[in-house]
């Protein structure tokens, strides 16, 4: 009888950035890691109508790719009625399913499996691959430095039993960060008695029991919290999982179709004179922040690029099933003050629906880039080489904004008002694009250097004997040793 090639079976958050993060990843191992792996992927059905079409559209076209990839669709089951928070929903959304991914994994016998690879939400299903005798791994898509903080909030949650608004000395110790201002912590960290808390702790200590952890980030990228984890100051007294930093994990090439206009019209625009403004999958803003961002760019005098998205359909109730928690597209003659279109014509130009930002970010005359702080932007934004000013928004961004200005130095700090929903005045923002695109802004000069360094760094990672290929080649060595036949 043939071998069969051992599995690697994903369990991803339906979330396209999370889903499609873990799958890019995984075939990176499957085609660049040494050995011979299939790919086996746990469909769960997502708890919206919306995410289930996207779910369905890329299972279709990941199905059509030649690839060693198949997909096992798990039964559904009923979505938690009672959670407090999107975090938590999801998590307990996700663990209703081990019942169904421990009956997939068993089937696969006599398939080797190599690994179960989880998303963050879904590290308690470690205990799931313990069972059936095979390794798993957790797949973080969010940056080392998230990755430090839950390994370590276990050990927080011991140390310090105020909420961290209110610690001593005023600054959080993340080991393998500079000390973090409360004010950045992630979102679901910052209310002690609210449940997504509990289960950040949770996961972060789940993390610990896991084979490996894969992330898509780079050595030279995050040094700091990468080392502090290697070496065992994110839980003293305990050696945490091999992570196997493989990133930056981006899915390059550009759509492919004729050019864009958001591309065609930067054609027309000098080298980096460009500030481009983005918001991520779910960023979008009150007509009273989008008067502040007009008057900002209106003043600042440069030229932009700003992706400008409507507010959702859907309640913002965490896992209800109709409606939309995606922008909608903005009616700019609605939102914008009237004249601003005509004022910066020809200098600036609003785009009311998705952009192809990849694509956007890797054009010359991009010089800048205002960013919600997804961990997909920054890496696309870094890949490019272009300096950010990150505006945090939602989940973990607060810490990547602090990340990328106090600790890697890749962008210029805007201040946000946390307590207004992240609101920005315009004298802060239009102060922000001036220190990111002014040639002799000192804080610029800075960030543009860095960034630039960063694009080197990245590429280097990648390319044959860079860090990231040496980790994906340690990981497909480890995969192949631990592959196992679930036990019934
Ligand atoms: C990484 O830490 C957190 C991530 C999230 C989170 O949750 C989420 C759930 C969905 O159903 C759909 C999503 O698109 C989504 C996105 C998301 O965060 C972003 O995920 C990206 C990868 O997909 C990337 O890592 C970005 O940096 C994230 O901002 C939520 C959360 O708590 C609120 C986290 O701490
Ligand atoms: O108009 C848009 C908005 C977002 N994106 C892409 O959506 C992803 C956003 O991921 P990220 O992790 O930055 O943030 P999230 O949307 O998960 O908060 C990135 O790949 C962006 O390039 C895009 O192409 N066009």
């Amino acid at each position: 009888m043939a071998t069969l090639a051992p599995a690697l079976v994903l369990l991803p958050e339906w979330g396209a950035g999370h889903l499609m993060s873990m799958l890019e990843s995984c075939k990176r191992v499957l085609l660049g890691g040494g050995e011979a792996f299939s790919i086996t992927l746990l469909v769960m059905r997502p708890p919206t109508d919306e995410a289930t079409s996207e779910v369905e559209a890329h299972v279709r076209r990941e199905a059509a790719s030649g690839l060693d990839i198949s997909f096992h669709r798990l039964p559904a089951v009923e979505t938690p009625s009672d959670a407090a928070g999107v975090e938590e929903f999801i998590a307990r959304y996700i663990q209703l399913h081990a019942p169904h991914v421990r009956d997939a994994v068993a089937a696969m016998a006599p398939r080797p499996v190599a690994g179960l690879v989880l998303d963050m939400f879904a590290a308690p299903m470690v205990d799931v691959a313990r069972d059936l005798g095979v390794p798993s791994y957790v797949f973080m898509s969010s940056t080392g430095a998230m990755l430090a903080l839950m390994l370590h909030l276990p050990v927080l949650h011991e140390r310090i039993t105020v909420e961290f608004d209110e610690v001593d000395g005023g600054v959080v110790d993340v080991p393998g960060l500079p000390p973090v201002p409360p004010a950045f912590m992630p979102c679901p960290v910052v209310d002690k008695k609210s449940p997504n808390y509990t289960w950040f702790v949770h996961l972060g200590d789940r993390f610990m029991d896991a084979t490996g952890i894969i992330a898509n980030t780079a050595d030279a990228l995050e040094p700091g919290p990468l080392a502090a984890i290697a070496d065992g100051r994110s839980v003293p007294g305990r050696a945490a999982p091999p992570v196997y930093p493989i990133g930056p994990v981006i899915s390059l090439g550009s759509s492919g179709k004729s050019e864009h206009e958001c591309v065609a019209w930067l054609d027309g625009q000098p080298v980096a004179s460009v500030v481009f403004l983005c918001f991520g999958s779910m960023g979008w803003f009150e007509a009273a922040q989008v008067v502040e961002i007009t008057e900002a760019l209106e003043r600042s005098g440069h030229r932009f690029l700003w992706v400008l998205r409507g507010p959702p359909t859907g309640n913002g109730e965490a896992g209800a099933p109709d409606g939309s928690e995606h922008p909608t597209d903005a009616n700019l003659d609605e939102l914008l003050p009237e004249g601003f279109l005509e004022r910066t014509k020809g200098r600036g130009l609003v785009w009311p629906t998705w952009a192809p930002q990849k694509d956007i970010l890797a054009h010359a005359a991009v010089g800048g880039f205002v960013t919600h702080g997804g961990w997909n932007s920054v890496l696309e934004s870094l890949w490019h080489g272009v300096p950010m000013a990150p505006w945090p928004l939602y989940a973990e961004q607060h810490l990547n904004a602090f990340e990328l200005v106090a600790d890697m130095g890749v962008a210029v700090p805007l201040k946000v008002d946390r307590k207004r929903d992240n609101f920005v005045e315009a004298a802060g923002l239009e102060r922000t694009v001036r220190s990111l695109m002014d040639g002799e802004s000192e804080e610029g000069r800075k960030a543009r250097e860095k960034a630039a360094e960063m694009k080197a760094v990245c590429r280097n990672a990648v390319a044959d004997g860079g860090s990231s290929h040496a980790a994906l080649q340690r990981l497909s060595v480890a995969l192949h040793r631990g592959a196992a036949v679930p036990k019934k």
